[in-house]
C-alpha cells in the first residue's frame, strides 16, 4: 500500500487577469519529506502556497493536503497544514500564549493540546514573552510568535514561506533545530527560501520554479551532481578578451569575473597556461565546489 502524499498538486494553473502566475504545476510531496521550493522573485512560490492554504482558488487543476482537496474539503485540508507566512500579520489583542491556544482551538484542538503549545513556546525561545501582548513584541519576537502560531495545532504538514528573511542567527539556529526535530518525528516540511545554502543543508528534495513552471525537480544530491567537478572563478584585468580555447569553459560571466566549469582540478593548470600564453593578467582566483546556487543559476539564470 502506498502512503497518501502529504501534498499533491495536479495540472494547477492560476491566472491573475492576463498574468499567468502558474502555468500547469504537477508536484507530489511524500509524507516526511523536507522539501525546498526555490525560484526567483515572481516565480509563483507564494501563489502556490496560497492555493495550498485555501487563500486563493486555482484557475484550473487540483491540490490536496494529506488526501483532502483544498477546495471541496477546505476545513480538513487547512487543519492538516501549518503555514508560516512571509509578512508579519497577527492579532494584536492577545498575549503569545493566548494567541497560540486560540489558534489551536480554531483548528479543533482542546486543552489536551496545551502541553504542546508550551513546548512550542519553549522551543522557539518565547518563554519570557508568553504573557506579553503580541503588539508589544519586537520584530524578531513577532517572527518567532508567527512560527509558533503555524505550529500551534501540531499540523502534519508545515509550510515555511521565507521564514528566515531578516531573522537573526540565534533564531535561525533555534528554529531549524526545532523544525528538524519535527521532521524527524514525521512532519512534512516545505520551505521556500532565497538562502540556497539553507535549502542545501536542510532539504532532501528541491523544486526550482521559474515564471510559473517547475524547471527542475530532483533530490538535492542529484541536482548537485548535474554540475560537474569544480569551478574556477577568475577576476581578469579590465577589458580582457579570453582566448577561444578556454572561452568555451566559461559557465557564467559577471563583468570581469569569469566562472569556469572544470571536469577535474588538473584543468586549473590548463586554464592558467592559456591565460599566460595570451598574456592576460588576473587580479584574483578562487577554486569553488559546485553548490545549489550553481544549479539554480544554471536552471533559472541569475536573479
Ligand atoms: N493577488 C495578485 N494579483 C495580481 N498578481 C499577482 C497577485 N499575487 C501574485 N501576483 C503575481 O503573480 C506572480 C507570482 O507571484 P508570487 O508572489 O507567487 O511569486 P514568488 O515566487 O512568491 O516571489 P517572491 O520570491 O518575490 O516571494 C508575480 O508576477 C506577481 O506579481
Amino acid at each position: 500500500m502506498t502512503m497518501t502524499p502529504a501534498i499533491k498538486i495536479e495540472q494547477v494553473t492560476k491566472d491573475f487577469g492576463a498574468l499567468k502566475a502558474l502555468k500547469g504545476i504537477d508536484l507530489s510531496i511524500e509524507q516526511g519529506e523536507f522539501f525546498a521550493l526555490l525560484g526567483p522573485n515572481g516565480a509563483g512560490k507564494s501563489t502556490l502556497i496560497n492555493l495550498l492554504a485555501g487563500l486563493l482558488r486555482p484557475s484550473s487543476g487540483k491540490l490536496s493536503v494529506m488526501g483532502h482537496d483544498v477546495v471541496s474539503q477546505y476545513a480538513q485540508a487547512r487543519q492538516l497544514l501549518g503555514v508560516v507566512p512571509q509578512e508579519l500579520v497577527f492579532d494584536p489583542f492577545f498575549n503569545v500564549r493566548e494567541m497560540l491556544r486560540f489558534q489551536a482551538g480554531y483548528f479543533g484542538r482542546g486543552p489536551e493540546n496545551d502541553a504542546w503549545v508550551d513546548e512550542v513556546i519553549e522551543s522557539l525561545g518565547l518563554t519570557d514573552k508568553a504573557h506579553v501582548n503580541m503588539r508589544r513584541l519586537s520584530g524578531g519576537m513577532k517572527r518567532r510568535a508567527l512560527i509558533a502560531q503555524a505550529l500551534a495545532h501540531k499540523p502534519p504538514v508545515i509550510v515555511l514561506d521565507e521564514p528566515t528573511a531578516g531573522v537573526d542567527v540565534e533564531l535561525r539556529q533555534t528554529m531549524w533545530a526545532f523544525i528538524q526535530r519535527l521532521n524527524r518525528e514525521g512532519h512534512t516540511i516545505i520551505l521556500t527560501t532565497h538562502y540556497l545554502e539553507e535549502a542545501e543543508v536542510l532539504c532532501s528534495r528541491v523544486a526550482m520554479m521559474k515564471s510559473g513552471q517547475i524547471v527542475a525537480l530532483d533530490t538535492t544530491a542529484n541536482l548537485l551532481k548535474q554540475i560537474p567537478g569544480k569551478q574556477l572563478r577568475v577576476t581578469m584585468a579590465p577589458g580582457s578578451v579570453l582566448p577561444v580555447g578556454i572561452a568555451a569553459l566559461v559557465r557564467h560571466r559577471d563583468g570581469d569575473v569569469y566562472t569556469f566549469t572544470l571536469n577535474d582540478v588538473a584543468q586549473v593548470a590548463d586554464v592558467l597556461a592559456e591565460l599566460r600564453q595570451s598574456q592576460l593578467t588576473f587580479t584574483d582566483m578562487q577554486l569553488l565546489e559546485a553548490d545549489l546556487e550553481d544549479v539554480f543559476v544554471d536552471m533559472v539564470g541569475r536573479a
